[in-house]
């Protein structure tokens, strides 16, 4: 008799999961190969920025007191003492007077009080002596940047858990960190089962399919930041699936199956997540696609059987696994984050598990809707290309229509958020 399961609420499976976080060990990389890894410490300023005072303009650096009662009619002059461009430190002691022909980003000299642009002022040479006169006052401070004044040494400027963007890397440069910590990324292990499955490379043949779970879940594990190890496909044969798993799982934080998990006749992952002695946290979740998603757990380790049906083997993915890669990667933004979007198209029927719909973001006339895309099955794997986003529709007793405000998980961004499945 084929075995009854229970559903579970996504919160709940979420939850089981979530019991089982992966310790997320330090690593130092070099800033090159930084992009992309999450911060193990604080990024701490080492010096003051600017950490010197410094002209913001090409222009001309004096004191602003010498242009008291200057008008447009009553021009002050200036000798030009030097010329300072960035990179040069000026050892002039500059007197009443006297100015400074001052390229942006120089060191402003001590004396200097202030900086005016090139635009406001104009030069002259008399005897071989080079001159410029100001036709308006300028107060002290006035484009000067201050030493310290963007910020201060020793300053936390970005915190441990955050993902290294263009802009982080433009800070570890500035603060010399030429060698950045960075957690560990989680190695997880990829095994698609079912005898149908031939290579990538391989000729279709009758009654067989190509394997695109493992490229896709590899991909996946890539885009969440983990270290995909891809150990290969496995014929239904409970033995040799056991054997493999159990020596494949020594190597890994994590392994994935995809395929063998409903109940068919050749569907081997509870025979042998029994004989690994595995406890299994749940084996059927009230969503669609992926209802048939299973996760156990042996010595301490998670074990993911995911469908093997691309679209519910992707969508399981996304919600229960990429927690946990990033949870390893120690930041506390692990699910995809959540928004509100106009639905497009109607989805009459009232299903009892919530549903997922593979779609994308389309901005119209400053709205923002909720597009599916593709075919809207398990199955299928052609809406997967163009999906960036799941489309949450809840279950009950109604459907859902077109103009209906409903919940996006969004999944190509960095971003992440703790509480996707806890706040409301
Ligand atoms: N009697 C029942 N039958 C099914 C149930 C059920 O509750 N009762 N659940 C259905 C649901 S829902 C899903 S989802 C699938 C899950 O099947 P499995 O996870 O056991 O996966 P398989 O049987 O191995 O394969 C399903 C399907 O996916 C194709 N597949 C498998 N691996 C790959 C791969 N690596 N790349 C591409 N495609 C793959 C496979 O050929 C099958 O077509 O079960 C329903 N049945
Ligand atoms: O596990 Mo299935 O994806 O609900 O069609
Ligand atoms: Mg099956």
């Amino acid at each position: 008799m084929v075995e009854r399961r229970t559903p579970i609420p996504i919160e709940e499976a979420i939850e089981r999961v979530m019991k089982y976080p992966l310790g997320g060990g330090v690593e130092a990389v070099s800033i090159e190969e930084s992009d992309g890894r999450v911060l193990a410490k604080p990024l701490l300023a080492t010096h003051p920025v600017p950490p010197f005072r410094k002209s913001p303009y090409d222009g001309f650096a004096f004191r602003a007191e010498d242009t008291k009662g200057a008008l447009e009619n009553h021009p002050v002059t200036f000798r030009i003492v030097e010329h300072v461009p960035a990179g040069h430190v000026s050892t002039y002691e500059l007197g009443r007077g006297e100015a400074v022909r001052i390229m942006t980003g120089a060191k402003i000299p001590d004396e200097a009080t202030c900086v005016a642009m090139f635009e406001v002022c104009q030069e002259y040479v008399q005897d071989e002596e080079e001159y410029v006169s100001i036709k308006r006052e300028m107060k002290a401070g006035q484009n000067v940047m201050e030493a310290g004044s963007e910020t201060e040494d020793g300053q936390v400027l970005v915190g441990a858990g955050k993902v290294i963007n263009p802009g982080v890397k433009a800070l570890l440069a500035t603060f010399g960190y030429s060698v950045v910590h960075v957690y560990k990324k989680p190695r997880i292990g990829v095994f698609a089962t079912g005898t149908e499955l031939i290579d990538v490379d391989a000729p279709l043949v009758d009654g067989k399919i190509r394997n695109s779970n493992a490229s896709m879940v590899v991909s996946q594990i890539k885009r969440a930041g983990g270290v995909p190890i891809y150990f290969g496909s496995l014929r239904d044969e409970l033995h040799q699936s056991y054997e493999s798993m159990k020596v494949a799982l020594e190597e890994v934080d994590v392994l994935i199956t995809t395929g063998g998990v409903s109940v068919g006749d050749f569907d081997l992952l509870p025979a042998i997540y029994e004989k690994l002695g595995a406890k299994v946290l749940f084996n059927k979740v009230a969503m669609r696609p992926g209802s048939v998603t299973t996760v156990a757990s042996v010595d301490g380790k998670l074990l993911f059987g995911l469908s093997g049906n691309p679209s519910a083997c992707y969508a399981g993915f996304e919600l229960f696994v990429r927690p946990i890669i990033r949870g390893g990667l120690g930041t506390s933004a692990i699910h995809p984050p959540k928004t509100l979007a106009t639905l497009k198209g109607d989805f009459g029927k009232a299903n009892p598990f919530t549903r997922f719909v593979r779609g994308k973001l389309v901005l119209q006339e400053g709205r923002v809707f909720a597009q599916p895309v593709g075919i809207d099955k398990s199955g299928v794997v052609t809406s997967l290309a163009e999906t960036t986003i799941l489309i949450k529709l809840h279950g009950g007793t109604r459907g859902h229509q077109e103009g209906d405000v409903v919940d996006v998980l969004l999944l190509e961004t960095d971003e992440g958020d703790p509480h996707t499945w806890t706040a409301h």
